[in-house]
């Protein structure tokens, strides 16, 4: 129910400067303190205000009421006219000058001096400060005006404070001329927002203006969600008309886009242009790379690698001599093949073999690079190579702002980069990444092609090898300790689409157990349970992968069920956010990149505390693997329990114990490479409980391909692009 409560500001609680959150207590004309709960700027505490919202009732802090909407109460008394204009809004009037303005002036003093500020001399205003008080007021005036205009249209004070922050005074005339513009230049402000604020504003579905906006979205939804880099025309057409819902103009709004240089048209291809313009500069980055050469004496080459071979007592195989020749011999190397392939093991033989042909020592000399795209398996790179190995993020030096420390202007310093998980890298990251390589470094790129590409737009790995251009080896013979894992074995059978009865019998390390949603509840309790008796950690070694977080058998619902089944702390107090509630000794993900806090995007890490600060405000701290970070509740948003986590987010991790529900309610999700890229996270034991035909149908099922145009520029090798004056980052922001 929409209530309305005045008063004035007592206290701030909490006041996020940059979004206008805030928590306060105000006190009510007959004297009740009132928490207010909403989005609004610092309010002078000499003036009152009304709220208008309703009340709500929170779990830890009782009674609280959710403002929507305030404004300024007429000034009315004489003495609130005085606190008025002597409030922080207005800079160098103090009480004794407000008393004698609202003296000189009466109630009307306000109107008076935004008519005629001279009138102030008579009080002994020089023309400077009556110019300077007049124009406070009139600011002061104009914003709140804005603000109510705003309101008017049913715009939230959340929105309607961003977007005065964001356009001030111009507020009203920016959204009047394209409301759209939300959608390009607002944080959290997608298509359905910015259309459902332009019918406020009385566009029509047939205003260019509607129609621009649905193709821009139409583009972003089809890259940011599928990954493609372009689409058709007729493919425009359809989604747009899905949007509106009426035959529309969209032939004019599309040449526009085009003419604008909003959408590029190359080859009948349609393309936003951030994207056409990274993958533009990418390729021709990629191509300049290649015109390098590094010609060693081949026969010390070969030396070496016996050596290497005697000393690691390990015999290469050809492919794999090969892998290291063509590595130490090129400026881009791409080494792919599924698990057990060999691919750790040959980044470990360049590495030592590079070590001897150079005599550097990378423990001493920092001239190696490793990374990965994910915190985790920079770590497990780390472990297996026993060197320093980073996120690329790290490694480009990725600030809190959003910025990047190495760039082309400032490139990475160290000589020999290595870069493992690639197929998870894409365009925008790709780009970044090569922007800050120099000529006369050396790059390899190491990943699997058939796992599933990157969660961001392009298919930048498969592109890389589906070139030509660039020296690839391609690992596909199983070596002998992987040889007898049955984990692999059925991974590339899955992946040559050849699954066959014979390989979903249960055996030493794959389990195998058909069953409805509760049977698998209680197999996935169960399993667990048993792992957790012969000494394997819930935190480190154990991962149920699920494709979706709805459902019955979502990963929300298995993350509650095994909390409450092997949390004994829910018994405690936690801490809560939406239908999710955290606990001590909790297992977390965290869901975005936070460098500030050097948290990244996918980090797993363990509730270590539950405790209250010195405002006895609630947190938690989590323990990641080389920091710990602090959580309110308003920072949990970033994180989710990790029991069970996407298939998605499993890539780049491995675990030596994967249990992996399949069943007909995650149908649509699964496809081959999803199943591949799941089942290959599984170290020692994978557990696969479900529909064993639903696995077989879905095995078969192959993602769509991903439209990109990266390996027909790399293959038109002759042409690179001097688009010097534009950059990509030009349409970022
Ligand atoms: N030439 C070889 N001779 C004997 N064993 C080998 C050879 N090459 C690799 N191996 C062994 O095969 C196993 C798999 O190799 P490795 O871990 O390098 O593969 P990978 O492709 O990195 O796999 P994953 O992607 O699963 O980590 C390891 O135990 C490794 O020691």
């Amino acid at each position: 129910m929409t209530e309305v409560v005045s008063g004035t500001i007592k206290t701030y609680l909490f006041h996020n400067a940059e979004n206008g959150y805030s928590i306060a207590k105000i006190e009510t004309e007959d004297h009740k303190t009132i928490t207010v709960v909403g989005y609004f700027p610092k309010l002078s505490d000499d003036v009152s205000y009304e709220f208008t919202g309703s009340y709500t009732e929170h779990n830890t802090y009782g009674k609280q009421f959710k403002v929507d909407s305030f404004k300024q109460l007429e000034v009315q008394t004489k003495s609130g006219l005085v606190s008025y204009l002597s409030s922080s809004f207005f800079v160098g009037i103090g009480p004794k000058t407000a008393f004698k303005i609202v003296e000189t002036f009466g109630e009307t003093a306000i109107e008076q001096i935004i008519k005629d500020h001279t009138i102030l001399s008579k009080i002994g205003f020089t023309e400077l400060k009556s110019k300077k008080l007049y124009d406070q007021l009139k600011e002061n005036k104009k914003e709140e005006e804005i603000l109510v205009e705003l309101y008017g249209y049913g715009l939230t004070s959340k929105v309607a404070l961003k977007l005065i922050n964001t356009y001030h005074d111009d507020t009203l005339i920016k959204l009047k001329e394209d409301p759209y513009r939300l959608m390009y230049e607002i944080d959290g402000f997608g298509f359905n927002k910015a259309h459902a604020i332009a019918k406020k504003f009385g566009l029509s579905n047939a205003d260019l203006r509607s129609i621009k906006a649905s193709i821009i979205y139409t583009l972003e939804t089809l890259s940011y969600q599928n990954g493609h880099l372009y689409t058709t025309k007729f493919e425009i057409y359809e989604m747009v008309r899905g949007l509106l819902k009426e035959d529309l103009p969209i032939e004019d709004a599309l040449e526009e886009l085009v003419n604008e240089k909003k959408i590029i048209l190359e080859n009948n291809n349609y393309f936003l242009a951030v994207i056409y313009h990274t993958e533009l500069a990418l390729s021709d980055k990629i191509k300049h790379l290649l015109n390098d050469s590094f010609d060693l004496d081949n026969d010390s080459l070969a030396d070496l690698i016996s050596f290497v071979e005697k000393q690691k007592g390990i015999t290469y195989t050809n492919l794999q001599k090969q892998a290291i020749i063509t590595a130490l011999n090129n400026p881009l190397t791409i080494i792919t093949g599924g698990p057990g392939t060999g691919k750790t093991t040959i980044i470990d033989g360049i590495i030592s073999v590079y070590q001897l042909y150079y005599d550097v020592d990378f423990k001493k000399n920092y001239q190696l690079a490793l990374m990965a795209p994910t915190g985790r398996a920079a770590k497990r790179m780390e472990e297996l190579l026993d060197l320093k190995a980073q996120t690329i993020h790290r490694q480009l030096g990725y600030n809190y702002d959003g910025k990047f420390t190495f760039d082309e202007n400032n490139p990475i310093r160290e000589k020999l980069l290595i870069i493992d998980e690639a197929s998870m890298i894409d365009i925008f990251l790709a780009k970044k990444l090569f922007d800050a390589i120099r000529v006369n470094h050396q790059v390899i790129i190491v990943g699997d092609e058939d796992q599933l590409p990157s969660v961001g737009p392009g298919n930048v790995l498969g592109d890389m090898i589906a070139s030509k251009v660039i020296p690839t080896v391609k690992l596909n013979e199983i070596h002998r300790q992987a040889k007898d894992s049955h984990i692999i074995t059925l991974a590339r059978s899955i992946n040559e689409q050849n699954l066959t009865d014979d390989l979903l019998m249960t055996n030493e390390d794959v389990y195998f157990k058909t069953g409805n949603i509760p049977e698998i509840k209680n197999m996935i309790l169960s399993q667990i349970k048993g792992a957790l008796e012969q000494g394997y950690s819930l935190k480190d070694d154990i991962e149920v992968l699920i494709p979706m977080y709805k459902g019955d058998l979502g990963i929300d619902e298995i993350n509650k069920l095994i909390q409450s089944t092997f949390n004994p702390n829910i018994k405690n107090e936690g801490l809560n956010y939406n239908d999710k509630t955290f606990f001590l000794h909790d297992k977390v993900i965290q869901l975005v990149n936070d460098p500030e806090r050097n948290v990244m995007n996918g980090d797993i890490g363990l509730v270590t505390e539950f405790s209250y600060d010195n405002d006895s405000k609630p947190f938690l701290e989590v323990s990641f693997d080389e920091t710990k970070v602090r959580y309110y509740k308003q920072d949990l948003e970033e994180l989710n329990l990790a029991y069970a986590i996407s298939i998605h987010k499993s890539q780049g991790s491995e675990y030596p114990i994967v249990i992996l529900p399949v069943v007909r309610q995650y149908m649509h999700m699964l496809k081959k490479e999803l199943i591949y890229t799941a089942i290959t996270r599984a170290k020692k034991y994978l557990l696969i409980l479900g529909n064993m035909e639903i696995l077989k149908f879905a095995s078969n099922q192959l993602a769509e391909k991903r439209k990109t145009m990266l390996a027909q520029r790399l293959s038109s090798m002759n042409q690179v692009n001097d688009s010097d004056d534009i950059s990509p980052y030009d349409f970022l922001d």
